[in-house]
């Protein structure tokens, strides 16, 4: 379990871009983050990513406080988290079964890392994870050749394929087509009910939010002003995050 308490995130030049933010996230849970621009939802999922600092209160991943982990510590708990950009980032000229298995050789020895020999667990763990994704019949495809969606399942399967327990997207669908946004919606939702793993998109479209994610969390100017399970949001609470 997940559980942040008073997370403040301030700014040198004195701004609060994040301010006291309570929250919790169950194993499989699946979180939108919602709000208007500037409201914080990039800095939180960053924070969460632990790619960004947090200036006061605590962040503790199944109990273990991350402000009191060292270096290994924090190495150790970065690998059970996977951060997917807005574009996914892929090696352009290797196939979606490559990019997959680079995700997965992160896992595995330094040597064979260093050698980029892959054994055959590591193949069937790839195609496993790309089917997983509904991505199989692409898997030997260049990734520049993708669709954005496709990319997107990529860096999905990748993120698994790492051995991810929180995933933390942000906007993920932005730029997709609306079939598009809904597929990857639905397969995210399909990915925290079959594997456990804990997610967390950033959203613009509210709509998608209702749709497929079992909790809500509403930021204004910083502040987390809505966390709601398991229902559609009232038009006050609409108005006050959009
Ligand atoms: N390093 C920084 N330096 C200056 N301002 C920053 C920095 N990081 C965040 N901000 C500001 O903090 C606020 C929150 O930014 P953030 O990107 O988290 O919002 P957001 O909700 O993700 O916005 P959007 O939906 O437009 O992506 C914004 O006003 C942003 O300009």
């Amino acid at each position: 379990m997940i559980k942040i308490t008073g997370l403040s995130r301030k700014l040198p030049q004195g701004k609060m871009v994040l301010e006291n933010i309570h929250g919790q996230l169950e194993p499989g849970a699946f979180v939108a983050v919602v709000g208007s621009s500037g409201s914080g939802k990039s800095t939180l999922l960053r924070c969460l990513a632990l790619r960004e600092r947090w200036s006061a209160g605590e962040y503790r991943f199944d109990g273990q406080d991350a402000n009191k982990l060292g270096f290994f510590g924090k190495l150790r708990l970065k690998r059970k988290i996977a951060y997917l950009e807005q574009k996914a980032l892929l090696y352009e000229k290797k196939t979606a079964l490559k990019n997959v298995l680079i995700g997965a050789i992160g896992q595995v020895s330094w040597f064979r890392r260093m050698t980029g020999m892959v054994r055959n667990d590591d193949y069937m763990g790839a195609m496993e994870t790309l089917e997983n994704v509904g991505l199989i019949d692409r898997a030997h495809r260049q990734a520049e050749k993708l669709s954005g969606g496709e990319r997107q399942r990529v860096a999905v399967a990748r993120a698994i394929a790492h051995g991810a327990e929180l995933l933390l997207a942000d906007e993920p669908v932005s730029g997709l087509d609306p079939h598009s946004q809904e597929d990857i919606m639905a397969m995210l939702k399909k990915l925290t009910r079959e594997q456990g793993t804990t997610i967390v998109v950033a959203l613009h479209r509210l709509e998608l939010a209702e749709k497929f994610a079992d909790q809500i969390w509403g930021l204004e100017e910083g502040r987390l002003v809505l966390d709601v399970r398991g229902r559609r949001l009232t038009l006050a609470e609409k108005n006050r995050i959009t």
